[in-house]
Order: C-alpha cells, then sequence, then structure tokens
C-alpha cells in the first residue's frame, strides 16, 4: 500500500548517499564519501545494497506478530536481566528524565537463534517469529552483515587498521549480539512525543530500513533534532557505539530518537526494521590503539575520554539493555 508522502514543507537533515554498488567496485570516490559520513555524522543512506525483498518479508513478518495478543507477545518479553532478545512491550522504558514512556514495541531476533533454529541459542519466540525464520529471518539475517561486512572493510582499511581485523571482531563461529529488530508504533500520540528517546545504538553497524518518517538526528552544532527523510530503497545506515570506541571516537557515534511521523504519516502505524551488527560475546570493547597510528593519535588527542571500557560486548551489551 503506498503511504502519503514525508511533508515538503518538513525540514530534513541531509545524510550523503552511499551507492553499495559503487563501493562493492571499489569506486575511490564513493569509498571517501563513506569515510566522510562515518566520521562527520555517523549516518549514511545507502542505495543498491540488494535487500529489499527480504526487507518487505521482514515489515509483513513484523506486522503479523504485532497483532497477536499482548499477553501472547508478553510471553516472549526481553524481560529484566539485561537481555534485548525477545519482545519489548510499549511503555517498559523511560524516554527522558521526567519517567516518560516511551511508546514503540518491537521484537529483537538474535541471529544466533535464527541460524540455528529450530535449536535454541538465547530464546524462543512467538509463533508468527517461529513461522517466518527459515523463509524470511535467515535470509535477513544472512544477507544484511554481508552488507555491513563490506563497510566495515572499507572502514577498517581507511583507519589503517590491519586487513581483515574490524572483521575478525565479529567472528561467525562465536554468539554474540547481532539480531534483526521489527518496531511499531501506533497514532494518536503528541507529534512530539517521543517514541524512543535519544540515544545511540550499541554495537558496530545499524542498518534501518524507514518507510515513514519519525527518525531524527541531533547533528554535530545543533541545538534541536532533525528529521531523516526516508526515500524508497534507501536504507539508513549509522555507527554503533562499540565500532566507534574501536576506532577511538574518529567514527561518530551520534544521538537520534523517533518521533510520530509528521504530517498525513502520522495518521498511520510506523513500522522500521533493523539489522544491528555487533561483535562477537568475547570480544573486549576498547579502542585499537596497539593496531592503527591514527588511532593512537585520535586517543592522544581526545582528553578526557575513557577508551578502555575494561568489558566485553556480552558484559557490555547486557549493562547497557538493563539500564
Ligand atoms: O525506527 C527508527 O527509525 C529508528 C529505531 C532506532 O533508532 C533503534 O531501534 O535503535
Ligand atoms: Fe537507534
Amino acid at each position: 500500500m503506498l503511504s502519503p508522502p514525508f511533508p515538503d514543507e518538513v525540514p530534513t537533515h541531509p545524510l550523503l548517499i552511499i551507492d553499495y554498488q559503487l563501493l562493492q567496485e571499489g569506486d575511490a570516490g564513493e569509498t571517501e564519501r563513506l569515510w566522510e559520513a562515518a566520521r562527520k555524522l555517523g549516518f549514511w543512506y545507502l542505495k543498491n545494497h540488494g535487500i529489499e525483498e527480504e526487507a518487505s518479508r521482514m515489515f509483513n513478518m513484523g506486522q503479523e506478530m504485532m497483532r497477536l495478543p499482548l499477553e501472547e507477545k508478553m510471553k516472549y518479553g526481553s524481560g529484566n536481566d539485561g537481555r534485548s532478545f525477545g519482545y519489548k512491550a510499549a511503555g517498559s522504558t523511560a524516554i527522558d528524565v521526567s519517567g516518560q514512556q516511551d511508546t514503540i514495541e518491537y521484537v529483537n531476533v538474535s541471529k544466533d537463534d535464527a541460524l540455528a533454529y529450530p535449536n535454541i541459542v538465547h530464546c524462543t519466540y512467538p509463533s508468527t517469529v517461529n513461522k517466518g525464520m527459515e523463509s524470511t529471518i535467515t535470509p535477513f539475517v544472512t544477507k544484511s552483515p554481508h552488507v555491513n561486512d563490506m563497510i566495515l572493510e572499507i572502514l577498517n582499511d581507511k583507519l589503517g587498521l590491519p586487513k581483515g581485523m574490524l572483521t575478525n571482531l565479529h567472528p561467525k563461529d562465536e554468539y554474540g549480539g547481532s539480531e534483526a529488530r521489527t518496531t511499531k508504533n501506533p497514532p494518536g500520540y503528541a507529534p512530539d512525543r517521543m517514541a524512543i528517546g535519544a540515544h545511540m545504538d550499541f554495537g558496530s553497524l545499524s542498518f534501518l530500513h524507514n518507510r515513514l518518517g519519525g527518525l531524527q538526528v541531533l547533528p554535530p552544532g545543533y541545538k534541536e533534532c532533525q528529521y531523516v527523510k526516508p526515500i524508497p530503497g534507501h536504507t539508513i545506515c549509522n555507527v554503533g557505539d562499540a565500532l566507534s570506541l574501536f576506532s577511538g571516537g574518529i567514527l561518530r557515534l551520534n544521538l537520534h530518537r523517533v518521533l510520530p511521523p509528521p504530517g498525513l504519516q502520522s495518521h498511520l502505524d510506523r513500522y522500521s526494521l533493523v539489522f544491528f551488527t555487533r561483535p562477537g560475546n568475547s570480544v573486549i570493547l576498547r579502542a585499537l590503539v596497539e593496531d592503527s597510528p591514527l588511532i593512537t593519535e585520535a586517543v592522544r588527542s581526545t582528553l578526557g575520554k575513557n577508551f578502555e571500557s575494561g568489558k566485553t560486548a556480552k558484559e557490555w551489551f547486557t549493562r547497557w539493555v538493563k539500564y
């Protein structure tokens, strides 16, 4: 179904558009633009990524899953023990210091669980998720990391790291926090009521499919958040906290949040879909200072910031989800 367009009169923040096809061909100009986007804003559009069809099936799965009774979905809740995988009901987190609640519900499906299905690695999921595990979720969580891996390889080389270093921090043979998230935010809230409060993503790279507006970023130097306009066929990619830390802060970790979509889109249910690439569970989160003079210099010249978390990705992730 065709949705009403994002309103022309609402100001938006332009992101650089990166062509995945050109990156694959090794185009030097495109590689340079990715490097610029990842350092200056930490957000960019990605086109020609080839995951449209898989994403579309994920949207359908998400819609079907959200139609289940709340009671049924709550059986698969991610709970309070710091686990992200599973279902999160609307209103279960605070979006600001006043304690105002979020309005978004989502289900996070672990890449490990999808690939091991019907075996269980982390947790179980609602029937609608299981039904689509092999036909819908597995293709999505298999293809999305390919795209992110290629981007990681390029950033690895631009950071002056030894070949394959960033990829090796996301090993295929170790469990980790990588997951697919489908979200739903219903209409009817005030236009300024945050669906998801201002946050930065946990992990290395986030790969977001948006059909409706609502996502906002706080660009460097701005006082107010700005909308990012959804463009058909373009995903939105952003740098997460682990990758920013590995890079000694060279790759930008940027604040963002979600509001109800503006204009005529505000009458619709807003669904979104994200794939989060995260490091292997045992990877220590710290700046890779021994492996790149560029990172050594970045850390040396940034005063007052701790680039040694002293934690593994699993410990960090658990802490992050909990609080
Ligand atoms: O739904 C969106 O546009 C963004 C979602 C997001 O930022 C997140 O899930 O971390
Ligand atoms: Fe996010």
